[in-house]
């Protein structure tokens, strides 16, 4: 909502900023969020013609830097994204909505885009997680976006299981859109419907009852190694934070990392930066950054989607973790992730060895 104050902010720097040429601020504004967090290069792209994310996507998918090998799978990932866009459907009668004792949706998690509600997927009898984008923040190509993303991931140890596009007929009056996505529910234990994201995995008692810190550390391990194959793949997470990875328990209580939400993902290297719009005050760009602190500050000048921008995020959970848990290394390595020059940030493969080495000491 626009309240009177923003309102006036922006009127004032309406009158600051030389009239010609300047495309309004919010106008701006908008459009560079949507390329942040939703549509990535394709921001302009306004009808679902995701032939020009094929377009866009495979030629970033050969690195020079990758084997052979690796390039090859890219080659063949180019008719599975338009695959898993638009032909990757899961049935609406294989999808059977969990209900609780008063008939009502059982819902499992919530962002600003969509609402995740528990199922279960009739042909195996898994539970599933379906997500439900709320219709008035997710256009048809950014959900099928979403679901090709997290198609080629789901091959990562990180990202859960995608069962395809569940589409829906439902009324313009509705708050959630004809399409969802189905995918793996990420739960806390096998044999339990409870669910967690690490920001309220370390809050809740039961949950995490019994973890040592060789554990956390464990846990690092595998975010960072995740994240790697999550690069490796010609992809860059962008949105990496807490509420964003889940936390499951094996039988053994060992603590291990999914990563849930590729709504903000975009292509590594892209050479589309991502750049603050030029109406962008030094004070707006301070708020923003206050309430977005795990996203590196090279996004707020003019930066080309990097490794290092989700090594600087993946620092911020770093940090929240040493100081909850009192990992004083842990900080320091955050530390080292969030220096705001990327280029002296280290890389995943030194942050995986320093995290072992940290490891094997205790
Ligand atoms: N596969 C899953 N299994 C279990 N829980 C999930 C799953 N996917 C999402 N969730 C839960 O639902 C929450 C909201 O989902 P998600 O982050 O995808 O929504 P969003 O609207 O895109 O969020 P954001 O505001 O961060 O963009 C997550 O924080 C997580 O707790």
């Amino acid at each position: 909502m626009l309240t009177l104050s923003r309102l006036q902010t922006e009127l004032d720097d309406r009158a600051a900023t030389p009239a010609p040429a300047q495309p309004s601020f919010w106008k701006e504004f908008r459009r560079r969020m949507r390329y942040l967090f939703c549509c990535g290069a394709n921001n302009n792209r306004l009808e679902p013609d995701f032939t020009d994310l094929n377009e866009v996507y495979v030629p970033k998918m050969y690195p020079d830097w990758l084997p052979l090998e690796q390039n090859q799978r890219y080659q063949n990932n180019k008719q599975r994204l338009y695959q898993a866009a638009y032909e990757n459907i899961c049935p609406a009668d294989h999808i059977v909505p969990e209900r609780d004792k008063r008939g009502e949706l059982v819902q499992i998690g919530s962002g600003r885009y969509g609402t995740v509600f528990l199922a279960r997927y009739k042909p195996t009898g898994d539970y599933v997680a379906v997500k439900r984008f709320k219709r008035n923040k997710s256009s048809e190509i950014h959900i099928r976006r979403e679901a090709a993303f997290l198609d080629i991931l789901q091959e990562t140890k990180l990202c859960p299981k995608f069962y395809g596009i569940l589409e829906e007929k439902r009324q313009s009056t509705s708050k959630f859109a004809n399409l969802s996505i189905v995918m793996e529910l990420v739960r806390l234990k096998e044999n339990t419907k409870q669910c967690f994201n690490l920001k309220s995995f370390v809050q809740t008692q039961f949950a995490r009852g019994g973890l040592t810190t060789k554990d956390w550390f464990n846990f690092n391990i595998e975010l960072a190694q995740g994240l790697m194959e999550v690069h490796e793949r010609g992809i860059c997470i962008l949105n990496l934070k807490d509420e964003n990875i889940m936390v499951s328990r094996d039988s053994e209580g060992a603590i291990h990392p999914r990563l849930v939400d590729l709504g903000g993902v975009v292509l590594l290297d892209d050479d589309n930066p991502i750049v603050p719009p030029q109406t962008f005050t030094e004070r707006k760009l301070n708020i923003f950054n206050k309430k977005r602190p795990s996203l590196a500050p090279e996004l707020f000048k003019s930066s080309k989607p990097t490794a290092q921008i989700d090594i600087f995020s993946l620092g911020c959970i770093f940090e929240d973790l040493g100081k909850r848990e009192m990992m004083c290394d842990l900080t320091e390595l955050a530390l080292w992730c969030t220096t705001s020059d990327p280029s002296l940030r280290p890389t995943l493969a030194v942050i995986v060895k320093e995290l072992g080495e940290l490891a094997v000491k205790l």
